[in-house]
């Protein structure tokens, strides 16, 4: 099966070697080449390949140095490396599994095995991927799962201690859901957690912008470079579409459609901003937002607390 989804980085300095495993290879996913050390761990941060075929004595930097520089960083660490090197010894292979190879093919190769060798860990990568998704998708809504907010908002809050900018992050909830439930049952209920997931996946389309279940009836909304202007906007969208969904909810005490209201932070960079920190604000505003009457957004910049108009109420 041809798999142009998936990239190969062929590290070798002999131009010979580079030509050969592409020509063995090309039928079973994309190609680039490195032709030294530096180079290949400047592709790999650049494309993200599935796989790099990974030589070993080159004249600048040598494979070991390469894969260990890889391991060592967050965005590269997942790469698959395949050793293939002319360093034909006990040692040495054990060397390149310590540093986290997952196989080791010997110089002079057989094509065949190359060959094989390659569709099993390609293979492997691809199964690897959907579990990844698998498990931190909500199987419900369909939105991502708390396990992957979680890494998400990790890794953007970590982001923005160190480049100047604004993170917005919200949670929202489904107003009166109990009485949804109990008036119009369980299975009803669910389709309307559905509804309200697709609804936020139609709004947020960056590759950045990210949704998640959070758990029950609420869900959480990362947006990042979002500063307080644009944050009032968004908020707005939000109240606004899940009204715009028109799903009817007869045993809602303040609109006779299903509503949310959104508690909401806008973080600006800072070293000392901590996660734990940010959803308190945020689960604090939701609060504020549910006791001012619900069906509306409370925003506030951390540590700078701001009440801002709401969204109208077109019930
Ligand atoms: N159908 C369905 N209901 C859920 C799910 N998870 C949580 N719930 C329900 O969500 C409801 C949440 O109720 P509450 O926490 O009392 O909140 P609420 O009724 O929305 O009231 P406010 O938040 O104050 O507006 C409960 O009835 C839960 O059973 C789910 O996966 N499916």
């Amino acid at each position: 099966m041809k798999t142009v989804e998936q990239i190969i980085l062929i590290v070798d300095d002999d131009k010979a070697n580079r030509k050969m495993l592409k020509e063995l290879l090309q039928e079973q996913a994309k190609i680039i080449f490195a032709k030294n050390g530096k180079q290949a761990k400047e592709l790999a941060k650049k494309h993200l390949p599935d796989l790099i075929l990974l030589d070993v004595v080159m004249p600048d930097i040598s494979g070991f140095e390469v894969i260990d520089t890889l391991k060592n960083n967050d965005k590269t660490m997942n790469i698959s490396v395949i050793f293939i090197t002319g360093l034909a010894n006990d040692d040495d292979e054990e060397r390149g599994f310590n540093l986290g190879g997952c196989d080791y093919i010997y110089k002079p190769f057989k094509p065949n095995i190359v060959i094989a060798r390659v569709m099993m860990h390609l293979e492997l990568i691809r199964q690897r991927k959907m579990l990844d998704e698998i498990a931190h998708i909500d199987a419900l809504t369909g939105v991502n799962n708390r396990r992957k907010m979680d890494l998400v908002l990790k890794n953007e809050v970590a982001a923005i201690k160190y480049k100047h900018s604004n993170l917005l992050v919200a949670i929202l909830d489904i107003d009166y859901f109990k009485q949804y439930n109990d008036g119009y049952g369980h299975g009803a209920g669910d389709v309307a957690l559905r509804q309200v997931g697709q609804a936020l996946r139609e709004i947020f389309v960056r590759p950045r912008d990210f949704v998640a279940r959070y758990g029950g009836e609420e869900f959480v909304i990362v947006l990042p470079d979002c500063d307080k202007a644009s944050a009032t906007i968004m908020l707005s969208n939000i109240v606004q579409a899940i009204q715009d969904k028109k799903i009817k909810h007869q045993y809602s005490s303040v609109s006779p459609q299903l509503t949310v209201s959104v508690g909401a932070v806008v973080v600006q960079s800072s070293p000392s901003v901590a996660v734990a920190d940010i959803m308190k604000k945020a689960d604090d505003l939701l609060y504020q937002a549910k006791n001012d009457g619900r069906n509306q957004y409370c925003l506030a910049e951390l540590n700078q607390p701001s009440r801002l108009p709401t969204a109208p109420d077109v019930a």
